[in-house]
Formats: structure tokens, sequence, C-alpha cells
């Protein structure tokens, strides 16, 4: 018995099987969970109902969040399903490339800081609010992904680092606005991790080696740590964590790198 059985879970942003979202899904299902996925774009529609299977679902709805009417379709054939939900994950995350490599003032256009902040922040409290109706009247609880670069200014995640401001305020006050519901909402700050989204990032590999140089446990975290973790923060265990950001990065958020040299 899990527990997290019996809870219905809609999780955004499984693209393959090295996705954050993908470990999520997996530890919560392992945890009970019924579990329901989103796709972007009608070539990837098989590959995720394929990874749907694995997680014991039919549930599989198209939602490009830069579309409302995606947005609003899909949490309408979620109903359709489910008469309520107690969970939904943002694991959502975009920006021109431009905008996330070099000098950030080279690579900052309004056009790249609209579209980061459209996909990476917006749409986490727009998602939250269209689910609202199946949110409601349930312990329910919001999840979205991170990262350090919202905190500190690292290289190259430049624009992003900017999003993921703002999305990591949008999560307190997505803990005001839910919290009179009883609703939940937080993030989790994860560490480096090689995925699809990470790939083609200048200089990744390095950056994986200064985390696991660096870091206090001195390795790199995988999806099923941060996985773990999530289904931890959708459960009643966490019925008292709101607008909170965990940090899941083998430690390194908490050090100066370098310093201990
Ligand atoms: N990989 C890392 O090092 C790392 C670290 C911390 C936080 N994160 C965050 O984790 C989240 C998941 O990224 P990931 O690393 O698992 O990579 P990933 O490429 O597996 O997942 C990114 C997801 O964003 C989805 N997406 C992009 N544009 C979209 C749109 N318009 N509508 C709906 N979905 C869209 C993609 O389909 C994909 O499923 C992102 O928010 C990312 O910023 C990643
Ligand atoms: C860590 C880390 C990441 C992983 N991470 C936390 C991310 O959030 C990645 C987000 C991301 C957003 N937009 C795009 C891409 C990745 C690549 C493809 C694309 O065209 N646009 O990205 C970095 C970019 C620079 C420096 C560090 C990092």
């Amino acid at each position: 018995m899990g527990f997290l059985q019996g809870k219905r879970i809609l999780v955004t942003g499984v693209l393959s099987n090295r996705s954050i979202a993908y470990g999520i899904a997996q530890a919560c299902r392992q945890q009970g969970a019924d579990i329901a996925l989103t796709y972007v774009g009608e070539r990837f529609k098989e590959r995720v109902e394929g990874f749907a299977q694995e997680l014991g679902t039919d549930i599989v709805l198209p939602c490009d969040v830069s579309e409302d009417d995606q947005i609003e379709q899909a949490m309408a054939s979620l109903g359709e399903r489910w008469d309520g939900l107690d969970g939904l994950v943002h694991s959502i995350g975009f920006a021109p490339r431009e905008a996330i490599a070099g000098n950030f003032l080279e690579g900052l256009s309004r056009e790249s800081f609209r579209v980061a902040h459209d996909i990476s922040a917006y749409s986490f409290p727009a998602l939250a609010k269209a689910a609202l109706p199946l949110l409601k009247g349930r312990k329910s609880s919001v999840l979205t992904l991170t990262y350090l670069g919202a905190e500190k200014a690292i290289p190259n995640y430049n624009t992003m680092g900017v999003a993921k401001a703002a999305l990591e305020a949008s999560v307190r006050y997505l803990a005001v606005a839910l919290g009179e519901y009883g609703i939940r909402a937080n993030a989790i700050s994860a560490g480096p991790i090689k995925t699809l989204a990470a790939s083609g990032i200048k200089d990744f590999s390095t950056i994986l080696k200064f985390v696991e140089t660096h870091a206090p446990l001195q390795r790199n975290v995988t999806i099923e740590e941060v996985g773990n973790v999530a289904s931890f923060l959708m459960s009643e265990l966490a019925s008292g964590i709101t607008g909170e950001i965990t940090h899941v990065d083998a430690g390194f958020n908490c050090i100066v790198p370098g310093m201990q040299e």
C-alpha cells in the first residue's frame, strides 16, 4: 500500500525516459497513484502513449501550454475521465536557444524573453487555474521544477534564470491563492541532469563535473531521486508544506563553490 494509493495525478513534460517528469511519474505510480500524461506535438503522441502503458494508464492528452485552448481542452478531457484531480506536475521549460547561451545581453530580446516566460513560468499558474475545478474539494497539490539559476547568475542560463525566478515567485503566490481551498503549491529545484532539455546545452558535461566535484554529496542527482521527493511533496506526508522550493541537488546550493579547497 503506497502513500499515494488512489491519488490521481496529471504529469506534464514526459518526453523521454530520461525526463525528470518520467522519474516523477514512475515514483508516484510506485506509491500507488493513478497517472495521466500530456504531450506536445502529434509526432510525440505514440512515444508518450508507450510511456503511459508502462505507467498503467491510457490517459494521454495533447497540451501545448503556449495555447490557452489546449490547456482548457486538456482539463476538459481529463474531467471526462476523472471526477477530480489530486495532483498536477508541471515539468515544462523552454527558451529560444539564443537566450540560454553566451552573453546575457547579447541573447536578450523582447521575443525570447516573452517566450521563455510564457512557456517556463506563466504556464504553471495557468495550468493550475485551468485545473482548479478538478483540484478543488480534495487535499490536492501542484508542483513545478526549477533550477538554481533562478537564485544565482549561472553562466549561460541567462533568460531562463529570469524566467525561473518568476516561476519560483508564482509558487508563493499560488500557495496563497490555492491555500484557501486546502491545495498546496511547491517546487523542486533540481540539480543538473542529462535530459533532452539539457542536451545541446554548451558545456553541460562541464556543469555535471563541477557539481560532482563541489557538491557536499560529491555526485549528481538522478530523476529517481527527484521523483521520490516529488511523490512525497504530492502526498499527505507533506500536508504542512506549501510555497516551498525544495532543493534536490546533492547539496550544491548550500555551498560557495571552490572555497572548500
Ligand atoms: N535537466 C536539468 O538539468 C534540469 C534541472 C533543473 C530543472 N529542470 C527543469 O525540469 C523541467 C523538465 O525538464 P527536463 O530536464 O526533464 O527535460 P525534458 O526535455 O525531458 O522535458 C522538458 C519538457 O518540456 C516540454 N515542453 C516544452 N515546450 C512545451 C510547451 N510549449 N508545452 C508543453 N510542454 C512543453 C517538453 O515537451 C518536455 O516534455 C523543466 O522545467 C526544466 O527547466 C531541468
Ligand atoms: C543546468 C542547465 C540546464 C538544464 N535546465 C536546468 C533547464 O532548465 C533547461 C531548460 C531549457 C530551456 N530551453 C531550451 C533548452 C533547455 C534546450 C533546447 C532549447 O532550444 N531551449 O540548461 C542550462 C543552460 C545553461 C547552463 C546550465 C543549464
